[in-house]
């Protein structure tokens, strides 16, 4: 029994022009589980994906499947000698093909054994009664289903699906996406799935890849990723955010909302201390006062509205900062709606606060 992840990439390097569009790419994917390549228009998902599917070919680097090489020193295995499933945005359903054809096309074996295999998928994806339609007569979230049928009917180890929901109404996608998160974990494929938007990465994903120019800049489960961004730009991917500068003076740096702990940061080092909107509480002013400071909070810091908008849920406010003018965004529950001009007092929540050194 092999003890290697179902999907190991391991350095892979792709240029174009000149450029490395992919550096020194690494993953590990067990059986069953979903990594999500998120990032950025551009930064190197898109060509990721095809090495692995065997259509783009790496300057560097080894794919293997169950310890079998795909791609490397060794050798190299054709697209379709992979054991991959593919579901890409623009990987339309065959026209002049019904529902039952496009899941059974290309599928081994003998007539009946096909014929059980697509009715076992289509009742998977809960499309049995449209056996007989054609893609077009489907609504665009029926077609996606049809094409995760397809994809799957053949059993892949490992399944490639690059912006699945993109084409999709926004009404219609999450409800897709739990679908489609459903029958792969039951299908259990290892699954690599490629995404521009945070909140498609933590719905659907064990594990997120943060990509930038074509490095993965961090790994690891939705929770971590959010909660424990490795610098400023990982932060403001799944956020609007704030950010408060400081200069460290023995581990601490001194700010309008108190002092902040930068263990190990050498003195003289100018940090930004990053908080996201919904960690800012707002506190009333009394004739010029605000709360206590307490341990939690900090110091409050007062701020005159400069915008509030109510989004539903929540309400969005700017503050202009009295200590220096700044805008500060504050994320806060819809009941509250303050008018523009009404002084405010603000503290961000001390445990939720990011302090990173400044790059220069
Ligand atoms: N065949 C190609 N020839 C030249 N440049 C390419 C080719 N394929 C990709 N690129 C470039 O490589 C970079 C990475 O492209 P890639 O499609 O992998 O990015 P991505 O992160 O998937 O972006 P998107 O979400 O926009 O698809 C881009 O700058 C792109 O223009």
């Amino acid at each position: 029994m092999s003890e290697s992840p179902r999907l190991e990439v391991h350095g892979l390097v792709r240029s174009f022009a000149g450029r490395r569009v992919v550096d020194d790419v690494s993953l590990q994917v067990p059986a069953g589980q979903v990594t999500c390549l998120l990032g950025p228009s551009g930064c190197g998902k898109s060509t990721t994906l095809r090495m692995i599917a065997g259509v783009e070919t790496p300057e560097a680097g080894e794919i293997r499947a169950d310890g079998r090489v795909l791609h490397g020193a060794d050798g190299h295995v054709p697209p379709e000698g992979r054991g991959i499933g593919l579901m890409f945005q623009d990987f339309a359903l065959f026209p002049h093909l019904d529902v039952a054809r496009n899941v059974g096309f290309g599928l081994a074996g003998g007539r009946s054994e096909v014929a059980a295999r697509v009715d076992e998928m289509l009742a998977r994806v809960g499309m049995t009664r449209f056996a007989a339609k054609y893609p077009h007569e489907l609504s665009g979230g029926e077609q996606q289903r049809v094409a995760l049928a397809r994809a799957l009917a053949p059993r892949p180890r490992i399944m490639l699906m690059d912006e699945p929901f993109s084409g999709l109404d926004e009404r219609l996608r999450d409800g897709i996406r739990d679908e489609t998160l459903a029958v792969l974990k039951e299908a259990g494929a290892a699954v690599v799935l490629v995404t521009h938007e945070p909140a498609e990465a933590m719905r659907m994903a064990d594990e997120i890849a943060l990509m930038r120019d074509g490095r993965i800049v961090q790994r690891g489960a939705p929770y971590n990723i959010y909660n424990a961004p490795v610098d400023r730009e990982a932060a403001a991917f799944f956020s609007d955010i704030n950010v408060i500068r400081g200069t460290v003076r023995g581990a601490l740096t001194e700010t309008p909302f108190g002092q902040f702990l930068a263990p190990g940061v050498p003195d003289g080092t100018e940090v930004e201390i990053v908080i996201r909107p919904q960690h800012l509480r707002i506190d009333f002013d009394r004739q010029g006062r605000g709360p206590n400071p307490t341990a939690i909070e900090g110091t409050p810091a007062r701020g005159v509205v400069e915008r509030a908008r109510f989004m539903g849920s929540v309400s969005l406010v700017e503050f202009r900062m009295e200590f220096d003018g700044s805008i500060l965004k504050a994320e806060v529950p819809s009941v509250f709606l303050p008018r523009v001009g009404t002084p405010l007092w603000l503290m961000i929540r001390r445990d939720r606060c990011f302090v990173f050194p400044v790059r220069r």
